[in-house]
C-alpha cells in the first residue's frame, strides 16, 4: 500500500532530521523570526463565496508528472494574482517531487499564507515547517494516533501556525472530533490507500461535523459544478492542485474554476 511506503520513506527522512535539526536552536530561530500569516483567518476572510487553497504540485504518486514547465515561484505569483486565499506547497521530494526550497522561495515572493503539504510523523517536521516559512501544517489522521494528533496540533499552535487536520472516513473524523481541538478540518476526497476519488466523501463527512468547524474539501475538484457541489455540502473552502497545474495559464484557470471575486479590490 502506497501510504505505508510513503510513511516508511518519511521515517528515514525524519531520522536524518534528528541529526540535522536541534530543537533548542530551532526554538531560538523561531522566536527571532517574523510572525506567521493567519492561514485559517485568510479562509474566514475569503475573497469568494468558497475559499481557495491553490496547490503548487509538480507530480504525485497517482498521476506521475503533472506539469513539466514547473517554476514554483511564478506559479505561486499567478495564484496570488488570481486572489487565492492560501497556497499549499508540496514539500515531499520522493513521491511528489516537491521541496522545502520551493516553499522558502515562495515565502520570499508572495504574501498569501502557505500550507506546508507533507506527511507529518514527527515533531521535528513541525519545527522545520515553521523555519522554512510555513503558516500552517498538514496533519493526516490516517497516519497518526489520537495522542500524536493532539500533541502535533498543540505544537503547531505554540509555534504560531495553524493546523489543517485531514480525514477521509468516518472513523478518522471521529478520532479528530474526539480530540476536541481541530477547527480546520480537510476532507480528502482521495483515498490515500487506493487513490480512488469521490466528492460524496465531502458530503458524507461534513454532515457529521459540529458547528464551528471549518471544512475544506480536498482533491479531485475539476469543474465549477464540483465547487458548487461541495459548497452546498457545507465546505467553506476547496484545496485544488491538478486542475490548475494542467493548464498553462494558471491565473485564468483559477478564475474559470472559482468564478468572480466578491470583494472589491481583492486583486489590488
Ligand atoms: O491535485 P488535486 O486532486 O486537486 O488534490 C490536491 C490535494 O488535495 C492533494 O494534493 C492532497 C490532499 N491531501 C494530501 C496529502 C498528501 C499529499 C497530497 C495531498
Amino acid at each position: 500500500m502506497f501510504l505505508d511506503r510513503i510513511v516508511a520513506t518519511k521515517k528515514q527522512e525524519v531520522d536524518a532530521l534528528k541529526g540535522a535539526l536541534s530543537i533548542s536552536k530551532a526554538e531560538k530561530a523561531i522566536s527571532d523570526s517574523a510572525p506567521c500569516r493567519g492561514f485559517h483567518q485568510a479562509l474566514v476572510n475569503r475573497n469568494r463565496p468558497v475559499g481557495l487553497i491553490a496547490e503548487v504540485k509538480k507530480a504525485s504518486p497517482s498521476k506521475g508528472l503533472i506539469r513539466t514547465d514547473f517554476d514554483p515561484v511564478s506559479l505561486a505569483q499567478a495564484y496570488e494574482a488570481a486572489a487565492t486565499d492560501c497556497i499549499s506547497v508540496l514539500t515531499d521530494t520522493e513521491y511528489f517531487q516537491g521541496s522545502n526550497d520551493y516553499l522558502k522561495a515562495i515565502r520570499e515572493k508572495v504574501k498569501v499564507p502557505l500550507l506546508r503539504k507533507d506527511f507529518t510523523i514527527d515533531e521535528r517536521q513541525i519545527y522545520e515547517a515553521r523555519l522554512i516559512g510555513a503558516d500552517a501544517v498538514l496533519l493526516i489522521a490516517a497516519i497518526l494516533s489520537k495522542s500524536q494528533l493532539a500533541s502535533f496540533y498543540d505544537l503547531a499552535r505554540d509555534l504560531g501556525m495553524d493546523a489543517l487536520v485531514e480525514v477521509h472516513d468516518r472513523r478518522e473524523l471521529e478520532t479528530v472530533l474526539d480530540m476536541g481541538k481541530a477547527s480546520l478540518i480537510g476532507v480528502n476526497n482521495r483515498d490515500l490507500k487506493t487513490f480512488e476519488t469521490n466528492l460524496n466523501v465531502t458530503e458524507q463527512l461534513i454532515r457529521l461535523m459540529p458547528q464551528g468547524v471549518a471544512a475544506i474539501s480536498e482533491s479531485a475538484i475539476a469543474e465549477p459544478e464540483d465547487v458548487e457541489f461541495v459548497r452546498k455540502a457545507g465546505a467553506q473552502a476547496v484545496l485544488v492542485g491538478e486542475t490548475f497545474m494542467r493548464q498553462s495559464d494558471v491565473q485564468s484557470a483559477v478564475q474559470q474554476l472559482m468564478g468572480p471575486l466578491t470583494k472589491e479590490g481583492s486583486l489590488g
